[in-house]
């Protein structure tokens, strides 16, 4: 397919994406979230997490993608975060959009009630609204990504996500985004290998673009990652965090998986 041709499906994402929101602010107040027992935690930062490890693994629940369909339909996100734990990686991010990637905020809630892992919540954030209900459902670190995101509402998402006491890991794919997306309310700058528009994979993104991010980010590299060597060479260009889904997660046991790969990367 064409970049014309796919834009629309991050175009239609999104689309989608606002008409949830504003459903879902029609039916449950931000004060009920506020008054959650759960908006009160304190968060644990995986950028933190990350500086401090030999390793650097966010590993990711995904139960299917629009490039690649069913992953791991019925996975139990309990016992995979419960593997994931064990293998030692430095945080968890969980899918919450249900239509496009079968997530749900459920898989959220229940792998915040299995393990105490950093949970990153994996959304297309568009609102302040998410941002709200991810620390009240026991999110750690949102996701925010450029190429959606207006260097506007950048800024305002992750000074809101600062003020929740939430880690910000902010998605690039290219310069541009890279340019736009500079600022202190950043913990983390992660190179997207996929492009959200063609859905190509290339670790070579990751590679172009790590100089031109400032050293006061931890650097992660997301998407694509399969292999030990592709860690290390990532590492030369100075990342210190890997986002691994389908690796894991296309394995009937993706805790297992996990666990096999850490040892091998040790
Ligand atoms: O399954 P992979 O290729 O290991 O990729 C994981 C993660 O990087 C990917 O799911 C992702 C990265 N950025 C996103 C933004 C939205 C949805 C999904 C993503």
């Amino acid at each position: 397919m064409t970049e014309r041709n796919k834009m629309n499906i991050l175009d239609k994402i999104v689309a989608d994406k606002r008409k949830e929101v504003d459903l879902k602010k029609s039916i449950i107040p931000l004060s009920q979230y506020e008054a959650s027992a759960l908006f009160g935690r304190e968060t644990t930062s995986l950028s933190h997490a990350l500086k401090q490890s030999e390793t650097g693994i966010i590993s990711e629940f995904k139960r299917r993608s629009p490039s690649k369909a069913i992953i791991n339909q019925n996975a139990n996100v309990g016992q995979v975060a419960k593997g994931y734990e064990k293998a030692g990686v430095c945080g968890m991010s969980v899918l919450t959009d249900i239509k496009y990637f079968g997530g749900s905020i459920e898989d959220l809630i229940l792998a915040r009630a299995s393990v105490q892992l950093p949970l990153l919540r994996k959304e297309f954030i568009i609102n302040e609204y998410q941002i709200i209900e991810a620390k009240a459902y026991g999110a750690d670190v949102i996701l925010l990504i450029a190429a959606v995101l207006t260097k506007q509402e950048i800024k305002n998402f992750s000074e809101l996500a600062k003020s929740l006491g939430l880690d910000v890991l902010l998605e690039v794919h290219n310069e541009e985004e890279l340019h736009k997306s500079i600022m202190p309310s950043l913990d983390m700058l992660g190179v997207n290998n996929r492009n959200l528009k063609t859905f190509e994979v290339s670790l070579d993104t990751s590679k172009s673009l790590s100089q031109l991010i400032p050293d006061d980010f931890v650097k992660v590299s997301e998407s694509g990652i399969s292999s030990i060597k592709a860690i290390k060479e990532l590492k030369e260009y100075g990342y210190e965090g890997f986002l691994i889904g389908e690796n894991f997660m296309k394995t009937d046991n993706p805790g297992q998986s996990a666990i096999d790969f850490i040892q091998n990367l040790k």
